[in-house]
């Protein structure tokens, strides 16, 4: 099952236990958002929470946000009737949390099945735990159903020990090992949450460095972040303005017979051209995503 390279800018966590936190996601301006039943709820809030999502996503209202809920795992008390639950919902996916084998994913996808689960709903794994990183690319190619990634940056500096440093250098092995087997895999991959929220300028910084690594977007833990990550994990009206310009050159190049072709003194080949028509699509899916 192909990905469905849509936006994904930014996609805010809201907790499952949170109505109002509900209620505002139908009307905020992110790209996606995940419906937590895991970390953010307390244990006596989870069957609540899971009731909620189900008749919050019953009720609609969502729009063009790609939904996903995030369950416990299947090795808690919760993490069975989550998915049950999750797989009978009109959700995009089931986002699991610190998914370690393909087995789990494997075994997530026979529950979906048993449960009717429709059939463009993916699976999504949590990427949080030293053994993660170690099989990302089993995972990766764990089933079908999957459709990406998102890095668990709190949990994976827990288990590594690590400092989560403003440059993030003790995690980039990590972060760039799972880019590596999401892009071999044609998944999608979310970068990590910025946990201090009243640093603009470090959350500004750190979306920067996720784009420019290849995150497709970053996953957030408050509306007020969301402005800021739809501007930096857009293409820039310069860079739109290029692609369009070397698409067209290219085309003119081809139609007398040349495979490339110099334009304001770069060099573009088709690898250029086909990255070039990915950033148009993907702006005019912006476009159209925003004036929704
Ligand atoms: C961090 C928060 C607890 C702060 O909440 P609050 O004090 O309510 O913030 P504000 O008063 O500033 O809120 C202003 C309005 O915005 C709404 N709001 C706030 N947060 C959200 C949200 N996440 N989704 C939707 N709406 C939100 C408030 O309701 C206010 O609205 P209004 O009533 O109109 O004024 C809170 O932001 C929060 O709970 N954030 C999510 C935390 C979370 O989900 N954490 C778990 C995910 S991160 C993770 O697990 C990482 C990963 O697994 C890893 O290992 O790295
Ligand atoms: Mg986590």
């Amino acid at each position: 099952m192909a990905v469905i390279a849509r936006p994904r800018r930014s996609v805010l966590y809201m907790p499952g236990s949170n109505a109002r936190a509900l209620e505002k996601g139908r009307s905020l301006p992110a790209d996606g958002l995940i419906l937590d039943l895991e970390d953010a709820v307390a244990p006596d809030a989870k069957d609540t929470a899971r009731d909620q999502i189900v008749a919050a996503l019953a009720a609609g209202g969502y729009g063009k946000r790609e939904i996903q809920i995030r369950t416990n795992g299947l090795n808690t008390p919760w993490g069975y009737a989550d998915i049950v639950a999750a797989a009978k919902t009109s959700a995009d996916a089931i986002l699991l949390p610190k998914v370690e084998s393909a087995d789990t994913v494997r075994q997530v996808a026979a529950i979906m099945e048993a449960e009717a689960a429709h059939a463009d709903m993916r699976i999504w794994c949590m990427m949080e735990t030293p053994l993660a990183m170690l099989n990302a690319r089993e995972i990766a190619g764990a089933h079908p159903r999957l459709g990406g990634f998102v890095m668990g940056t709190s949990d994976l500096a827990k288990d590594l020990n690590c400092a989560h440093t403003p440059d993030r250098l003790p995690m980039i092995t990590s972060l760039g090992l799972c880019l590596l087997a999401a892009r071999a895999y044609g998944l999608a991959i979310l970068d990590g949450v910025h946990l201090d929220l009243a640093d603009d300028a470090g959350f500004a910084a750190s979306c920067t460095q996720g784009r420019d690594m290849g995150f497709d977007g970053k996953t957030l833990i408050h509306p007020k972040t969301i402005a800021a990550a739809n501007t930096a994990f857009a293409p820039a009206e310069s860079e739109i303005d290029w692609a369009r310009k070397i698409i067209a050159a290219y085309e003119d190049a081809a139609s007398e017979g040349k495979g490339v072709v110099v334009v304001d003194g770069k060099l573009i080949e088709n690898l250029h051209v086909v990255s070039a028509k990915r950033l148009v699509a993907m702006a005019d899916q912006i476009a159209e995503m925003d004036a929704a």
